[in-house]
């Protein structure tokens, strides 16, 4: 790779006898992994290698067409990427904010170890990205998420001191993924870490103010420009005495911060960085703040009861073994997310709010991709196992027919080798396709 002259010199100032495989190591492949959401997989991943220190996760590729993939079971990610949220570690009952949080790699992470008890507010300042990172949410199935469009200082306005973690995945010179993004290097020069310090200080002061005391501040990036990392630390701790750095576990491979990359302080030895030379993945540095004072118990106002159409309540005793539990009603547009959590984000400009379960049309119920990816297997009533073939032709967007005996008009889950990956409407010995148009393949 065509590194700029400034670039390999600052590092082999920085680096001294490691500089030589630091730059090698932008000469080999990038390193593929993935990780696997445990509530609802069936496959046997044991063959691939584990990720040191993350349950759930793999080196290796899966295809994006891959049933695992399309049931929402699996999320690829490199290695290094997958730190940042096992660090935060959130626990049931947290209510967590990813303030930098589009496409979701680290998003989905957050969700996953809620077990669906808790809530993430997942945000990002860019629309388009917004809508992918709702996608990628949707998509795996989490109960307990909302995705919001907002800038970190309108956010910090209406949430002062509210969340018990967070985690500022921040916008950063990339030089980490330069690897994986090649792209990536025609924006390096000398000046754009200094620039990107700036934005990520900016951040994580408005970050700061979300944080509710006793709370856990979790910052990542993927460069090692230490103008982005130590230095915006050691900054973030003059200015902050309520924070404080609490000591990371280092994977094998794994190196200390330094604190001669800043002002000296020797707290900033706490951090983790993770370099390509040194750690089987791409680059990353992780901080881990704490806030002083006591946790307190989060409390939630809960919102008003909700109307449900007796339309409605028919559709979902035809499609569901139980009643869905935590509906709210948004217009004609039906959700899962608890109403509480529903209650504190109402006034943001959210992008998706919980899972979708469908929507009252004239007098029908017209169902919704999301509900079907996020229930286990035996929740449905109905589920269709296709095969290849039909399989095939159904993610293309084509109609099914099917043998039928009894007249039919209902909600199908439909699954292959077992996962569901969507739904379609059976009527009489036809599955119509439901399919979502930008997932057809
Ligand atoms: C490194 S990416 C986040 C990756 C994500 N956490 C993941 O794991 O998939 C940084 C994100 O910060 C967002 N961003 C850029 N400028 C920002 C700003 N000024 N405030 C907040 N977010 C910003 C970008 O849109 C981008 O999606």
């Amino acid at each position: 790779m065509k590194l700029p002259a400034e670039f390999i010199e600052k590092y082999r100032r920085i680096l001294g006898s490691d500089a030589n495989d630091f730059i090698a190591s932008f000469d080999q492949v990038p390193i593929n992994a993935f990780r696997v959401e445990p509530l609802r997989s069936r496959t046997d991943f044991s063959s691939y290698q584990s990720i040191p220190s993350i349950p759930h996760a793999h080196y290796g590729k899966i295809s994006g067409l891959s049933i695992e993939f399309l049931s929402g079971v699996l999320y690829s990610q490199e290695p290094s990427a997958m730190y940042p949220a096992q660090i935060l570690a959130p626990r049931p009952g947290d209510l967590v904010l990813d303030l930098c949080a589009a496409p979701g790699g680290k998003a989905t992470a957050l969700a996953s170890q809620l077990h669906n008890d808790g809530f993430v507010l997942a945000n990002d300042i860019d629309l388009k990205r917004s809508k992918i990172l709702a996608e990628n949410v949707g998509r795996m199935g989490y109960q307990n998420v909302a995705v919001s469009n907002m800038s970190p200082e309108d956010l910090a306005a209406q949430f002062p001191t509210t969340f018990t973690k967070i985690l500022v995945d921040a916008p950063c010179s990339g030089e980490g993924m330069f690897r994986k993004d090649p792209a990536a290097v025609n924006y390096w020069n000398p000046d754009y870490p200094a620039n990107c310090a700036k934005t990520q200080k900016k951040i994580l002061r408005e970050a700061i103010k979300m944080l509710a005391p006793g709370g856990t501040l979790v910052y990542s990036t993927c460069t090692f420009s230490p103008e982005e990392d130590e230095g915006v630390v050691a900054e973030i701790l003059n200015s902050n005495p309520e924070l404080s750095l609490e000591m990371i576990e280092m994977p094998p491979g794994g190196a200390p911060g330094v604190p001669d990359y800043a002002d000296g302080n020797s707290e900033l030895a706490k951090c983790l960085r993770l370099y390509p030379h040194l750690f089987k993945g791409e680059g990353q540095f992780i901080a881990k703040f704490r806030k002083s004072g006591q946790l307190a118990p989060v409390e939630l106002k809960y919102g008003k009861n909700v109307k449900i159409s007796p339309v409605f309540e028919d559709f979902m005793q035809a499609t569901f073994k139980s009643p869905l539990k935590n509906v709210i009603v948004l217009d004609s547009n039906y959700y899962v997310l608890n109403p509480a959590f529903y209650e504190l984000i109402k006034d943001l400009h959210l992008i998706k709010k919980g899972v979708k379960i469908g929507e009252m049309k004239k007098q029908r119920f017209v169902a919704h991709q999301e509900i079907f990816l996020a229930l286990p297997q035996e929740n449905y009533q109905t589920v269709i196992e296709l095969d290849d073939e039909q399989f095939k032709n159904y993610i293309h967007g084509e109609e099914l027919t099917i043998e039928s005996f009894a007249p039919q008009k209902k909600w199908a889950a439909l699954s292959y080798k077992c996962y569901i990956f969507g739904f379609g409407h059976w009527v009489q010995n036809r599955i119509k396709n439901f399919y979502p148009k930008n997932l057809r393949r």
